[in-house]
């Protein structure tokens, strides 16, 4: 197997990722826990399984690993094909599921023990539990380790049931991985988790030396027992590794300055990238991380929110007004740029999120066709935020200006069609690679739609849901 770790954009062919199949776990949420939980609703679990993320699973199995599901009997009754670690389990190397790694690296002994004792120590379990997880097989411990359940239905612990969303627990930058540090309780175990599967399973032997993790500020520490909210905080979902050399933060409800600030001095001191951008966005639940006002879809088209993209003549006038003491009606971001000069590190501004991402296509990646913006909704009121709400710019890419996003934003997809993407569902497109009536290698400039009631109940689209591990490196067009 060729374990290279490697990500240099967010547009070049996908080879590898991690993602999580919704676990039972997701199915336990009672209304009371939902928003302390993350998730604007109680979901569906067969609903959301069956009908929407198997799809997604179906097309990733298509476009990287089509060996494992070609001439698959896919019927209703096989759902064995999709849960990690059953028998009949696709098991590919190339879209490789959370619970697998960490079923693998509870094989080896000292790391199960160690394990089972911080994870009984974060969710408070008694002496005698954590002694009894210690028996239980890798497989059943996996299991409990991510839903707080025995197969008998005997509950220890919550559920993470963000785990679906594997794009936060760490990025890809070139061939390091950068660790996250949760702004959210709900989401701790996720990456205590993560890291011992970084640091021990063999698929990871050639980051040895190139795991960056997020450490604690001394202050926090000291801080009042009611102020003890985590300076040092950071979630994948905030950082994009645009470009060769280029890496994204966003300032959000989840991820601090503190944090990104450690990312800048840890990455510059050791020459992994050469320029980091700052975003800094509202702290509000509805952007939560850059990736959900922003991704990127061909080396000159991006899709976006547009009620956050002012041009600088508009903020100036907005200004004005503001200084007169008109109620502000609009949201800044704010965007700083630092990049290694020799041994220098200098910073410029960029006056809005337009202007960064036009630098990123033309001077970072080098593109020379012109560069266009499509809007949430279509930018038309007010079906921008609403589709922005159910992930209308959060969309993974499989191969350059392929890329699946959710069926329920209607206006967003009519943009990408006036613009001359076509879109198509993902089960009609399954169904078609499934008779053999279109090749992957055929499909271009398509955004795919995944069915998505439940799913976006969750507040995640498929750029959340993926943790790619290795696209192929990036190249400029001449
Ligand atoms: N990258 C992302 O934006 N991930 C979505 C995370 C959704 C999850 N319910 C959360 O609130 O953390």
């Amino acid at each position: 197997m060729d374990n290279q770790i490697f990500v240099d954009s967010e547009i070049s062919t996908l080879q590898r990722l991690i993602i999580h199949s919704p676990d039972s776990g997701l199915g336990k949420v009672v209304p009371s826990k939902a928003q302390d939980w993350l998730f604007e609703d109680i979901i569906h679990l067969d609903t959301m399984r069956r009908k929407e993320y198997d799809y997604y699973v179906k097309l990733l199995l298509f476009f990287l690993d089509p060996e494992k599901i070609q001439n698959q009997d896919l019927s209703d009754a096989k759902r064995e094909f999709f849960k990690p670690n059953s028998k009949g389990y696709f098991n590919s190397d190339k879209v490789i599921d959370f619970e697998k790694l960490l079923a693998d690296v509870l094989n080896i002994e000292e790391v199960k023990v160690q394990l089972v004792a911080a994870v009984s120590a974060i969710e408070e379990c008694s002496y005698l539990e954590m002694k009894r997880f210690l028996t239980f097989g890798n497989i059943e411990l996996s299991k409990v380790l991510i839903t707080g359940i025995t197969d008998s239905g005997e509950m220890f612990f919550p559920p993470i049931p963000n785990l679906i969303f594997t794009r936060d627990i760490g990025i890809v930058v070139n061939d390091h991985i950068l660790l996250n540090k949760p702004a959210r309780r709900a989401r701790s175990r996720e990456s205590l988790l993560a890291k011992y599967i970084f640091f021990n399973h063999p698929l990871f032997a050639t980051l040895t030396g190139k795991i960056i993790e997020i450490e604690e500020d001394e202050e926090h520490f000291l801080l009042p027992e009611d102020q003890g909210k985590r300076i040092d905080t950071l979630e994948g979902g905030d950082v994009m590794m645009v470009a060769p050399n280029h890496l994204l933060i966003g300032i959000s409800e989840r991820t601090t300055v503190e944090a990104a600030r450690q990312v800048i001095d840890k990455l510059f001191a050791k020459n992994i990238v050469k320029k980091i951008s700052l975003i800094k966005i509202p702290a509000k639940r509805d952007y939560m991380h850059i990736d959900t006002i922003f991704t990127q879809i061909k080396r000159n088209v991006w899709v976006l929110l547009g009620s956050l993209a002012r041009t600088k003549e508009t903020a100036e006038n907005e200004k004005v007004w503001d200084e007169l003491g008109q109620r502000v009606t609009h949201e800044d971001i704010i965007i700083k740029q630092f990049y290694k000069e020799g041994d220098k590190v200098l910073s410029r501004n960029f006056d809005n999120l337009e202007e960064l991402l036009k630098y990123i296509s033309e001077i970072d990646l080098k593109c020379t066709e012109p560069v266009n913006f499509i809007y949430s909704g279509n930018n038309v009121f007010p079906f921008g935020a609403r589709e922005q709400w159910t992930d209308s710019c959060n969309l993974l890419v499989l191969k350059e200006g392929v890329a699946v996003g959710y069926d329920r934003n209607d206006k967003t997809s009519e943009a990408f069609r006036e613009y001359g993407f076509k879109t198509i569902h993902a089960v009609e497109l399954v169904n078609q690679l499934e008779q053999g009536k279109v090749k992957v290698e055929d499909i271009n400039d398509t955004i795919i739609l995944l069915p998505s009631s439940e799913l976006s109940r969750a507040r995640g689209g498929s750029h959340c849901m993926s943790m790619p591990l290795q696209r192929i490196a990036y190249k400029p067009k001449n």
